[in-house]
């Protein structure tokens, strides 16, 4: 990416038709570029919406009927002199006003510009400006909650402690050793062990916090598992919010795997009905070749899935045991996550519910829509229980999260070696690696390197 002063360009609106679409300037520029192909009933001003006569260059026939905002330097964000062309949504419009802004003396914006020239001047840091695609990333609400939490600066706000924590460290020691000879009074011991805690412990609970972040980010899938007519395919629907997938009164309805993105707790959830066990009939050679590739499916979709759902159906429950291919996913499902619904509960009364059955199950009915709030609510426990809370400040991204576990092990070596009485000196090669990642999680020692990977994964105009 060039880092010149010259003026950008680009249409900030995403492509299509709509109501409105924005052309964006952001340069030295900017303002006579614009002020080149509007017609203004009043000049512009920073910071107001002025209705404008757009017209074509060198034709004088007038192309729409505008708002124009300027932005003046440095209060904008950027921190360049920024104008916004609020025009109708029509894209050969809006390709015309951008071609016009380039032949006024503007280059196209590369993907991520805006944004990183708001972190070149400062006004953004690395995570807050990685934030900003995050949100526009967002799928669901609690996705953009985090998002927008750190593009306000509350992972900065919870690293720059540490840092100056790690940084008077990072002194006192070089003091030490600089002036041994003289009577200065050092810092203990102790009071050094004591202080390497307190930096180790933040960076510790952030580098714990991916796990969620990770979940957060990226998802997870959950295969519905279970034996024919469990419900397998009623309780997916019940899922999903709508009739996705084929219920019938007959047992093996389902052939091919189904999948839908659901928001679970505003967690991004791949969920995946199957065509669910069969067993004896696979045994028995009874399987079409359909059906028998569906089975294969369904391993397969059992194999890859991060959480298993497994549907038992509570009126065929046989004295209260589990029949042995439910037993079979159990066993199966070791170091996953699963969950078990007794589905049918509105066929059988209370008093049979309770089994053989060790693991915790939710007793569900497909058919009244009773107990799936519930199971929505263990999906997400256990989730939260085996990732973390969702309280504290969010890790989301590798990069981040590379960084802080860098920092962590910097200092958590530097604490074993304290321990084993290393010399200052030693500890401080330490300390300079754990001060040096965390710079590079905020962006404050910058290379040319990771800004390219940073701003190029942006949307252009953003
Ligand atoms: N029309 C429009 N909407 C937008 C943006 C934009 O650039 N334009 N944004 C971005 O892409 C986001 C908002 N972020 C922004 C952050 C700061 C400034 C800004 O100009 N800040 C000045 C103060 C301006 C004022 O107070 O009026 C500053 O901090 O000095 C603008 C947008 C989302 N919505
Ligand atoms: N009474 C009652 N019937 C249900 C319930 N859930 C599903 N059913 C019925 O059970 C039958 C089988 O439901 P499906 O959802 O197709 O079951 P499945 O496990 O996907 O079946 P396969 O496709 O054979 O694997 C249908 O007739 C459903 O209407 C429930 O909670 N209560």
């Amino acid at each position: 990416m060039t880092h010149v002063n010259d003026t950008i360009a680009a249409t900030s609106t995403p492509p299509g038709r709509g109501g409105i679409g924005i052309v964006r300037l952001s340069g030295p520029e900017a303002k006579t570029i614009v002020e080149g192909m509007v017609r203004l009933r009043r000049p512009l001003a920073p910071g107001r919406a002025r209705v404008a006569e757009i017209f074509e260059v060198g034709a004088e026939s007038i192309l729409d009927e505008a708002v124009v905002t300027w932005f003046a330097a440095p209060n904008s964000y950027t921190s360049e002199d920024v104008i916004e062309i609020a025009a109708h949504g029509s894209p050969v419009l809006l390709r015309t006003l951008l071609k016009q802004c380039i032949a006024l003396g503007a280059r196209l914006a590369e993907p991520g510009e805006f944004t990183e020239r708001a972190f070149l001047s400062g006004r953004l840091d690395l995570t807050q400006a990685e934030a900003v695609q995050g949100l526009i990333d967002a799928t669901t609400l609690q996705q953009a909650r985090t998002a927008a939490q750190q593009m306000g600066g509350a992972l900065s706000r919870q690293i720059s402690p540490v840092k100056r924590d790690l940084i008077q460290l990072i002194a006192a020691l070089e003091a030490g050793i600089d002036f041994a000879e003289d009577d200065l009074d050092l810092m203990d011991d102790l009071e050094i062990a004591r202080q390497l805690k307190a930096i180790a412990t933040p960076l510790a609970a952030l580098e714990k916090s991916f796990a969620y972040g990770k979940v957060l980010r990226d998802g997870f899938r959950l295969a519905v598992v279970g034996r024919p007519n469990a419900g397998k395919s009623s309780l997916f629907n019940r899922l999903v919010g709508h009739q996705r997938a084929i219920v019938t009164a007959q047992a093996g309805t389902t052939r091919d795997t189904v999948s839908e993105r659901v928001d679970i707790g505003g967690i991004p959830v791949e969920l995946v009905d199957t065509a669910g066990l069969r067993k004896e009939l696979a045994e028995g050679g009874m399987l079409d070749e359909a059906e028998a590739i569906g089975v294969a499916r369904s391993r397969e979709a059992m194999a890859d899935a991060d959480v298993l759902l497994l549907v038992v159906a509570a009126d065929g429950m046989d004295g209260g045991m589990l029949h042995s291919d439910d037993q079979a996913v159990m066993a199966g499902a070791a170091g996953r996550r699963l969950i078990v619904a007794l589905n049918k509960i509105d066929l059988v009364g209370d008093q049979r519910t309770p089994m053989s059955l060790e693991a915790k199950f939710i007793a569900t009915s497909a058919l009244n829509d009773t107990g799936v709030e519930d199971l929505r609510g263990a999906i997400l426990e256990g989730l939260r229980a085996s990732s973390g809370t969702t309280d504290s400040i969010t890790v989301t991204s590798a990069r981040q999260q590379d960084a802080i576990a860098e920092a962590l092990k910097a200092v958590r070596s530097a604490q074993e070696g304290f321990d084993g009485s290393m010399p200052h000196e030693m500890l401080l090669l330490d300390l300079h690696e754990a001060l040096g990642a965390l710079d590079r999680l905020t962006g404050a020692t910058h290379t040319e390197d990771i800004l390219g990977v940073i701003f190029g994964s942006f949307c252009i105009g953003k």
